[in-house]
């Protein structure tokens, strides 16, 4: 069995990617089970830099092979933003209520009541000896102006599926792991770390 620590800060991506390695030869461990660690620095230009980063910064910390995540939210009427800079929208240590009172005040700037979006989240997996794996998913939807739901976290309630019907935070966690940008990189992590540990 190998032992593979959810490289993230994040409760919300915990919870999201806690059990997806369910079946392979992997014990999974929370990077708060360390105590207080720093946190990388996420100097990169791309999702796949800043999860590499994250990745190979907490392995090197804990001297055990990390699976990191870097993730964010695009929105067409806002140049793709916030991008990269989607958990910092309104400033350095900024909460998701304030991130997502920022994305209300920048849509109401535009005119706009909605727009297309989409979550991309790149996995990097780095174990000790170097190896690097790295997958990807993006899940297409809607910014609406309305939030509706309490579920998942970050701009979910603000961030519409199903054709506009629902939004991301009124669906269940099993469902958001099926369309979500997440659940799809986790999904392709899966093959390369069965391959990777065969
Ligand atoms: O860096 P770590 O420690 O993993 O935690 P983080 O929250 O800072 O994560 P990121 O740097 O990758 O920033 C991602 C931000 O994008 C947003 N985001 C990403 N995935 C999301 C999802 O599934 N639902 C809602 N918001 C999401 C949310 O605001 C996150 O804080
Ligand atoms: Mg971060």
């Amino acid at each position: 069995m190998k032992t593979i620590i959810i490289a993230t800060k994040n409760k919300g991506k915990v919870k999201e990617m806690e059990a997806a390695f369910d079946g392979l030869p992997i014990i999974v461990r929370a990077l708060s089970e360390f105590g207080e660690l720093p946190s990388a620095v996420e100097s990169g230009q791309t999702f796949a830099e800043n999860a590499r980063i994250k990745a190979a910064f907490y392995a090197r910390l804990t001297g055990m092979a990390c699976l990191a995540d870097d993730s964010g939210l695009e929105v067409d009427v806002l140049d793709k933003q916030p991008g990269i800079y989607s958990a910092r929208f309104a400033g350095t240590h900024a909460s998701d209520a304030e991130n997502n009172n920022k994305l209300l005040n920048e849509m109401k700037k535009t005119g706009s009541s909605s727009s297309p979006a989409r979550y991309k989240c790149v996995l990097a997996f780095f174990d000790v000896n170097g190896e690097i794996l790295q997958s990807e998913g993006t899940c297409e939807g809607i910014i609406k102006i309305q939030p509706r739901g309490d579920n998942g976290f970050g701009y979910d309630p603000y961030f519409y599926v199903c054709g506009g019907q629902k939004s991301m935070a009124e669906i269940s966690l099993a469902e958001k792991n099926v369309i979500s940008h997440r659940g799809k990189a986790v999904k392709k992590m899966k093959k390369l770390l069965a391959e990777y540990l065969s």
